[in-house]
């Protein structure tokens, strides 16, 4: 067992003195500890070792108050009064002439309580004190209380009067104390049976003890994670925080490039440029939020017109290269204005703004963003969402490249089990969709992908194959967080926010 160099010098102390308990405070007096805190707080690591047990017990004890102290040195007031007598030889004095022995305060007290104790009696106005040596149980208390404060020892009957006595001429006050005793365990004794070697220890190495050469004298103790302590809860980001910077940290690292856009775009942007067709289901108000304010946007005229060739058409550049949708273009639904209900839209508005130069390069381009969508919220759905959306241009490109980085980026992620099926996205041909498998969980779809279409490649004047994936974020959140609700990633719940453990790549 791997022990602190405190722990060792405590368990020294009852190794060298034979004995199996000890008070702290006794413990904190030995030169090996020095004080109460060290003391417990090697106490508390050896018991969780098993090795000491700590026991508590409450204690009242007495305490001298600084009248109490005064009344044991000087003599209680009353028997001022008899050392006085006793002095001049006499065993009486008017009562009025009392203020030449004690102070004004303490007159009256002392005149109570030689009544009361009977020691004195009151005649023609003067105090007379037959007995000038007489014996008073209260003073003999107070001296007791002095060598043995322990208010247990005085709960007989006989001194209960005396003890409230002195309580209420304020010469003592009763305190609550915990006694902590440290006590070795069978384990302890065993453990000490063996010799304790207590070399001077050294939690973390510095530059002297490397020049020194100290180094080598030192025993250099192991960090023990297992040690208990108190959970503390520091700032830190949020979880939805945290699945994005892993994501982003994932695609840079690949060697993607980030874009981001606005949140409102007009309908040419995120659908007709993506040859989705006008009267596409997933444009009605369902799946869509239409905006009221602005309610239009400026659209690029001269793409408009390719993208409304193709749409009606199939025809580039008078050569009919697809069957288009075959219906009639409507050039005021694509001026109007939506909340993006995906981040495709960064990725064709990226490949849109490439100039000629930029054309012959290679491209791969990532996009993490908030997209919005009509729906009802329950534990799996939310208007609002995250998805993380990549593409990459290049000569020759194909379906293969595509899966060979899906089955990269999702295994970056943690995801080792892939499978793809074969899918239908507007705007990509072939395309597909990837499932990963998790333990207890079975098969989740997690993203969609595929080849841009050429039908929308060609009127944006890309020649190049462009692979394209788009991913969910709120899904990869909920599995990292180990959430079955959706809801509570956005309900910031202070207590689950505190407490929530992110796994990075589970
Ligand atoms: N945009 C699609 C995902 C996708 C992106 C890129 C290529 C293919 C599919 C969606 O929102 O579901």
């Amino acid at each position: 067992m791997e022990l602190h160099i405190d722990e060792k010098k405590l368990l020294k102390i009852f190794q060298d003195s034979g004995k199996e308990e000890f008070n702290v405070k006794e413990l904190a007096e030995n030169e090996l500890m020095g004080s109460e805190t060290k003391v417990m707080r090697t106490a508390l690591w050896l018991s969780g070792k098993g090795l000491v047990e700590i026991i508590e017990n409450k204690k009242e004890y007495i305490k001298l108050t600084e009248r109490g102290e005064k009344a044991l040195n000087e003599g209680f007031p009353e028997r001022k009064i008899a050392n006085y007598l006793k002095e001049k030889g006499i065993n009486s004095i008017p009562i009025k002439d009392l203020n030449k022995i004690l102070d004004k305060s303490e007159i009256s007290p002392a005149l109570g309580n030689l009544k009361k104790k009977k020691i004195a009696r009151i005649d023609k106005g003067n105090i007379v004190i037959d007995d000038l040596d007489y014996v008073d149980e209260e003073e003999e208390l107070l001296k007791k209380i002095k060598t043995n404060n322990n208010l247990k020892e005085y709960n007989n009957v006989d001194n209960k009067k005396a003890i409230d006595n002195l309580k209420k001429r304020g010469f003592i006050e009763i305190e609550e104390d915990i006694d902590r005793i440290i006590k070795l365990t069978e384990k302890g004794k065993e453990f000490i049976k063996n010799p304790i070697e207590i070399k001077e220890e050294i939690s973390q190495l510095t530059r002297e003890h490397i020049i020194s050469g100290k180094w080598k004298e030192y025993h250099i103790r192991p960090y023990d994670v297992n040690i208990p302590t108190e959970d503390i809860y520091p700032a830190k980001l949020h979880p939805m925080t945290r699945v994005i910077h892993e994501v982003k940290d994932i695609l840079i690292g690949m060697g993607f490039k980030e874009v981001k856009n606005p949140i409102v775009e007009t309908e040419f942007w995120n659908f007709d440029v993506l040859f989705e067709p006008q009267d596409h289901p997933a444009r009605d108000m369902q799946d869509t939020f239409f905006l009221r304010y602005p309610n239009k946007g400026d659209v690029p005229s001269e793409l408009l017109k390719k993208v409304k060739e193709m749409h009606e058409k199939g025809i580039f550049n008078g050569e009919k290269i697809s069957k288009g949708w075959n219906y009639k273009f409507d050039e005021n639904i694509s001026k109007r204005t939506v909340l993006r209900t995906h981040t495709t839209v960064s990725s064709i508005k990226y490949l849109a703004s490439l100039s000629d130069e930029e054309k012959n390069g290679a491209h791969k381009v990532f996009c993490i963003d908030r997209v919005f969508r009509n729906e009802a919220i329950d534990y799996k759905h939310l208007p609002e969402f995250y998805q993380c959306e990549g593409i990459i241009m290049d000569e020759d490109v194909n379906f293969d490249n595509l899966m060979g980085i899906l089955i990269e980026f999702l295994k970056r992620l943690g995801f080792d089990k892939v499978r793809v099926r074969p899918s239908y996205f507007p705007f990509t041909e072939p395309s597909l969709e990837a499932e990963v498998y998790l333990e207890g969980k079975g098969w989740l779809e997690l993203l969609g992908a595929g080849m841009f279409r050429p039908e929308v490649l060609k009127p944006i004047g890309i020649e190049k194959p462009v692979l394209a994936w788009g991913i969910g974020l709120s899904r990869l959140a909920m599995l990292r967080l180990g959430l079955n609700d959706i809801r509570e990633l956005h309900r910031n719940e202070l207590n689950w926010l505190k407490k929530v453990k992110y796994r990075a790549n589970i």
